[in-house]
């Protein structure tokens, strides 16, 4: 990766690139964020898609980790099943908030959030709602200038949504599980094999990746953190997903792919 690359869009925490190389001495496990990180933002989240070179580059990556690969994700699991296809690598979606689908008082608490979200997004064309088993998201990358005056609009959360917390992501307000995200998913995955015993090192741009961060961190790894957000977890630092794909490349022995 080329130093004008990190300095392009350098946070202004102004953290390092990360190692180049694997630690010989101390395998990683490596947790990959998926929008904004391995894959540029499109208006359409179906739009997004894996390219048949970061398939193979993935495949590469996991085979020389041994498996412990992960990509934890805010996406539904069928949106993950659609992106992944026969790519057989370990991923969590819903910002690891699955298991709360079982949780009926959850899940009217959602209902109730959702129902408050598809008016809103009525009353303000250009947003529009995606329902996720755990969460539910209004987006309104399309009518970015929309921002303050949806979030002054959203559900409040209070004693009668306790099951509920409120994410503001890129170009989205997102209501998802109390108590699990991708820190608590990353921790989860870490006590199992082929992930436990390595140093566990989180990739991610958006402010829920933060948790991942934070966990890696409290595990002895790190945190690597994409694009102009500042981070307040991430000890590393790549500006955007072409920067991280040709880190990966590095990471996975690709040398002709590299730059
Ligand atoms: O944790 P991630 O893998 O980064 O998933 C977070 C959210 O990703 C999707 O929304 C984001 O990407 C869309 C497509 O590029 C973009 O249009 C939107 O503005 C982004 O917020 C997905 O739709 C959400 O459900 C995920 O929570």
């Amino acid at each position: 990766m080329t130093s004008s690359a990190i300095a392009r869009s350098a946070p202004s925490t102004m953290l390092a690139p990360p190692p180049s190389h694997w630690p010989a001495a101390q395998p990683w496990a490596l947790f990959l964020d998926l929008d904004g990180t391995l894959c540029a933002y499109r208006d359409d989240p179906a739009e997004v898609a894996l390219t048949p070179a970061q398939r193979a580059l993935l495949r590469r990556l996991q085979q020389r980790l041994h498996g412990a690969l992960c990509v934890l994700s805010g996406r539904s699991a069928a949106d993950l099943a659609r992106i992944f296809g026969d790519l057989q690598i370990a991923h969590v979606g819903e910002h690891g908030a699955a298991a709360a689908a079982a949780d009926v008082l959850f899940l009217a608490q959602l209902a109730r959030v959702e129902a408050a979200l598809r008016t809103l997004s009525t009353d303000f064309p250009g947003t529009w709602v995606e329902r996720k088993p755990s969460s539910c998201v209004l987006h309104y990358r399309r009518v970015p200038q929309l921002a303050e005056c949806l979030a002054a609009r959203l559900p409040g959360l209070d004693a009668s949504l306790d099951r509920l917390r409120r994410l503001d992501g890129v170009c989205v307000f997102e209501f998802a599980a109390r108590g699990s995200d991708k820190g608590s998913a990353l921790r989860a995955q870490m006590q199992t094999a082929p992930f436990r015993g390595r140093v566990a090192v989180a990739v991610g741009d958006d402010v829920t990746d933060e948790d991942a961060f934070a966990a890696a961190r409290a595990l002895g790894g790190f945190g690597v953190a994409v694009g102009g957000r500042a981070s307040v977890q991430a000890g590393f630092h790549l500006a955007d997903t072409a920067a991280v794909q040709r880190w990966l490349q590095q990471l996975a022995g690709d040398s002709d792919a590299l730059d």
